[in-house]
């Protein structure tokens, strides 16, 4: 099984974030995770990548256990995720931030690449051709020496995603990719998603836009107050009363979507 998440739950002082919750993903989908504010998205990705351990349940991603792993650890294995919050070095150029993704998998350690041992020019030559061609990918390519900084909001969001790409993963956690992206910017992000599905990368993605998720997801999980509550396909979720429901009131959004749809 490719990832394989059963039974996870997590409380924080007396509020259970996440409930018993399951599901697998298999490569080449997009799986969407969604749900009303505080329902406990940003909670199971912290639990996937490592960053908190479950209360109880068990991830399993190609076989191998994650919760006895460390977030270093867990990349090394071929998972990469996004923050909601862009975490770019603004003093660096938009390629060096990416080729700084990169390392993440590189074979040459640290200590050798500060001592510059040999091997190590031939695979920073190596590492920045893979972090211009993913940056390209992205449509980035006219980006590359531009200081992360300067770029457009909307472009920093897309350089973030190339520098966890450039990790090479197989399976690529966003937390909400589309948060703060005009129309344009959002389309694009829609089409870079699907173009990675197409080469086998598995997405999980969390996200408000329900336009987005409705475009791009394969499959759906619905979260409320940590319990999962739906799963199934864009149509299925739509359509799905107590997914309505959770989100009466909640998100306007969903609703124009769900009516939309209809
Ligand atoms: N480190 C923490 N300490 C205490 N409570 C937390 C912590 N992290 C999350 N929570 C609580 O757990 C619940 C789930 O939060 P989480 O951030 O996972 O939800 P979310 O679905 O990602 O929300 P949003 O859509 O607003 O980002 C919330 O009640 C939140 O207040």
């Amino acid at each position: 099984m490719f990832l394989e998440v059963k039974g996870l739950t997590k409380h924080f002082d007396g509020v259970t974030a996440v409930d018993n919750v399951s599901f697998k993903v298999f490569p080449g989908e997009i799986f969407a995770l969604i749900g009303p504010n505080g329902a406990g998205k940003t909670t199971v990705f912290n639990l996937i990548s490592g960053i908190l351990k479950p209360d109880s349940g068990d991830v399993k991603f190609k076989g191998k256990d994650l919760t006895v792993l460390k977030p270093f650890q867990i990349r090394t294995l071929g998972m990469a995720r996004t923050f909601q919050n862009l975490q770019l070095f603004s003093s660096m150029s938009s390629v060096e931030n990416v080729m700084a993704g990169a390392h993440v998998t590189g074979k040459k350690g640290f200590v050798q690449s500060l001592l510059r041992l040999p091997g190590v020019a031939i695979e920073e030559k190596e590492t920045y051709r893979l972090s211009v061609s993913v940056m390209r990918e992205m449509g980035l390519g006219s980006d590359i020496d531009t200081p992360a900084s300067t770029l457009p909001f909307g472009k920093q969001r897309l350089l973030e995603i190339a520098r966890a790409l450039s990790g090479a993963p197989e399976l690529l956690l966003l937390d909400e990719p589309a948060a703060g992206l005009n129309a344009g910017e959002t389309k694009q992000l829609a089409e870079n998603l699907k173009k990675l599905r197409e080469k086998g990368l598995a997405l999980i993605l969390v996200e408000h836009d329900m336009d987005t998720v409705m475009e791009v997801a394969d499959r759906i999980l619905v979260l409320n107050f940590g319990i999962p509550i739906a799963m199934g396909t864009p149509e299925e979720i739509r359509n799905d009363t107590q997914v309505k429901k959770a989100y009466l009131g909640e998100d306007e959004e969903f609703e124009y979507a769900a009516g939309a749809g209809a």
